[in-house]
């Protein structure tokens, strides 16, 4: 399959090589300009319902971490917001810096945050997770920004699991975790018509990206910053940096949920 990352090697700007869509007309992550985002009434409030017991496992995937869930049933889903019909939970992952100054996929005019968490989720009008990754409406991804402060303590379960799974391809059991405690208290957000942020790059993804940050202590992130891109026995490469910038907005517009 094809061997990408975030060096200078095998990095963004080489990606459109191997995945052409990568120039595409709706690539993610991009720049979001609140006083350009046009306030639409009609958007529905989000709703998100997640059963703990749906949490499967941990996964470090080479190129970030990741919590899998099991998505053969309603248990843990998404509603509302945006989209029409429901969405199931697959996966929350993360992406973020190798100092606090950056490491965030969307900026806020500008802004980069240091870490930006994304909980993945396939429209059930479709079989399954894979058939829904490749349909124009076939994913929703809601992304949360963290920002340095005080600890947060809904992080820690999270943050002690990345011990067992540090090296590339390592992966352990995760269970009974409810991602709700991940979001703010405000579900405020901007949403637009986008893409996985990383290879493929499919331009499936209806994009709601709330706008209240959570916190991250300083130590957290180091905790992040511990994992390794490699797997045992290879040179070690720390995971920080997995991030793709902004992408041209290609004349989409950028809704907001809140006035
Ligand atoms: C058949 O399509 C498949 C099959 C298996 C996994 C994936 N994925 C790959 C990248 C990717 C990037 C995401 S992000 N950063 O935009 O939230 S979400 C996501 S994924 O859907 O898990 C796609
Ligand atoms: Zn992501």
């Amino acid at each position: 399959s094809h061997a990408w990352g975030y060096g200078t090697q095998d990095g963004p700007e080489t990606w459109a090589e191997s995945f052409p869509v990568a120039n595409g007309p709706r690539q993610s992550p991009i720049d979001i300009v609140p006083t350009q985002a046009q306030h639409d009434p009609s958007l529905k409030h989000l709703k998100l319902k997640y059963d703990p017991a749906t949490a499967k496992g941990i996964l470090n995937n080479g190129h970030s971490f990741q919590v899998d869930f099991t998505d053969d049933d309603n248990s843990s889903t998404l509603a509302g917001g945006p989209v029409t019909g429901i969405y199931r939970l697959r996966q929350f992952h993360f992406h973020w810096g190798s100092s606090d100054d950056k490491g965030s996929e969307h900026t806020v005019a500008g802004t980069k945050f240091p870490c930006e968490l994304h909980l993945v989720h396939w429209n059930t009008k479709y079989p399954n997770f894979g058939e829904a990754a490749s349909k124009p409406d076939g994913l929703a991804v809601v992304g949360v920004f963290l920002k340095i402060g005080s600890a947060n303590p809904r992080l820690q379960k999270v943050l002690d699991a990345l011990d067992d799974i540090r090296s590339k391809g390592r992966q352990t059991t995760f269970s009974n975790f409810d991602p709700k405690t991940l979001l703010p208290a405000a579900l405020d957000f901007w949403t637009y018509e986008g893409s996985l942020t990383t290879p493929p790059l499919l331009e499936s993804v209806t994009w709601i990206v709330l706008k209240d940050p959570v916190s991250v202590s300083p130590a957290q992130m180091a905790k992040f910053r511990s994992l390794l891109f490699t797997s045992e026995g290879e040179a070690p490469s720390c995971m920080v940096d997995n991030f793709r910038p902004p992408q041209p907005l290609k004349g989409r517009k950028v809704r907001a949920s809140f006035k």
